[in-house]
């Protein structure tokens, strides 16, 4: 048998349920969706459900044509959406825009408007008939998600004890800077800062007061390098890594000089053994000024500048190391 088409008594019966097209309008008057249709010769609105009123406040009666609708939508979202919905309805294309209309009481409501062209039989568009969906609570939930991609962003490029940069951050802005500094031939200089005994720092006053101390002296020196580009990272447990872009070797010992002195300001006691003159908390640096040419390679001048960093340790803490030019 090749007729496979089998007779279907329930549609009969749906027919006869729903044969007044009465049922269908107060079927589409009780849905939460806005229903409309419009005429595309006229562009004007032959239908919309009178729940519009309940949601933007204008009423049934006041959606006349199409420049009605442009019109009570967010000034920032009109040309894009107008501007596709005809494209694509000219193309007689069902398509769909979510954009935010005006409520009559000046607010935003975000909708989806969900477009189906229909035909006539010789092919040219005959009307537009849609649904408009109030999508706000769906955009909230996008926008606090995107709110908290960024939050967690921020969190995973921040040392989580001191609040400024982490390694990782320091990390993506070097490449960036180095990139920067090969293309324009200016200088580029890192200070790094270890502070001096510290080991012996948190055995005699404790962990807290260890945390403490690094949460100052990062906030000392955040405050000292101030230029936009500037970089004030946490390179490790108690060093400190200042990016300084467009510095050359003065700039760069001004600043580290600078640090020193701040660090003195704080006056920190320092009561472990080994620790620097006057009983305070102290810090070793190396600093380095680099014009990287097409080969250089950005982590070895960071080697380079904790190397001299290592021989300000060895040559007796608190004091500033240079790195050779060469
Ligand atoms: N309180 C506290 N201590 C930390 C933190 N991170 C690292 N440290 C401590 O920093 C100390 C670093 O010790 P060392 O690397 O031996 O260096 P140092 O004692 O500072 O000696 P020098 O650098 O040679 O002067 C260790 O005792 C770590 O436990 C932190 O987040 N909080």
């Amino acid at each position: 048998m090749n007729d496979l088409t089998l007779p279907d008594p329930g549609v009969e019966h749906v027919r006869d349920a729903l044969g007044d097209a009465g049922v269908y309008k107060a079927l589409l008057e009780s849905t939460k969706a806005i229903p409309w249709k419009i005429d595309w010769a006229s562009k004007r609105f032959a239908y919309i459900g009178p729940q519009i009123e309940a949601l933007l406040g204008w009423p049934q009666g006041s959606w006349q044509t199409v420049e009605d609708w442009a019109a009570r939508m967010h000034p920032e979202d009109r040309d894009r959406v107008v501007g596709y919905c005809v494209s694509q309805s000219q193309a007689g294309v069902d398509h769909e825009a979510d954009y935010r209309a005006m409520t009559r009481d000046g607010h935003y409501v975000w909708i989806r408007d969900v477009v189906h062209v229909v035909r006539r039989p010789d092919g040219e568009v005959d009307s537009l008939v849609g649904f408009m969906f109030d999508i706000s609570e769906r955009k909230k939930a996008e926008e606090e998600l995107l709110r908290l991609h960024r939050e967690l962003e921020q969190l995973s490029m921040t040392d989580g004890l001191t609040g400024i940069a982490n390694r990782r951050m320091f990390d993506l802005r070097l490449e960036n800077e180095w990139g920067e500094a090969r293309r324009s031939g200016n200088p580029l200089s890192l200070v790094i800062l270890d502070i001096d005994r510290f080991k012996q720092y948190n055995d005699a006053h404790g962990h807290v007061a260890g945390d403490e101390c690094l949460k100052r002296i990062a906030g000392v020196l955040r405050g000292l390098a101030q230029r936009a580009r500037d970089v004030v990272a946490r390179f490790g447990g108690e060093e400190f890594i200042l990016l300084l872009p467009d510095a050359d070797e003065d700039a760069a010992g001004r600043m580290a000089a600078a640090c020193v002195d701040a660090i003195a300001d704080l006056r920190i006691p320092h009561a472990g053994a080994g620790a620097g003159i006057g009983g305070f908390v102290t810090a070793s640096l190396g600093v380095g000024t680099a014009r990287p040419g097409p080969d250089a390679a950005a982590r070895a001048f960071v080697a380079a500048v904790d190397q001299v960093l290592y021989a300000a340790k060895s040559g007796g803490r608190n004091r500033i190391e240079m790195l050779e030019q060469g």
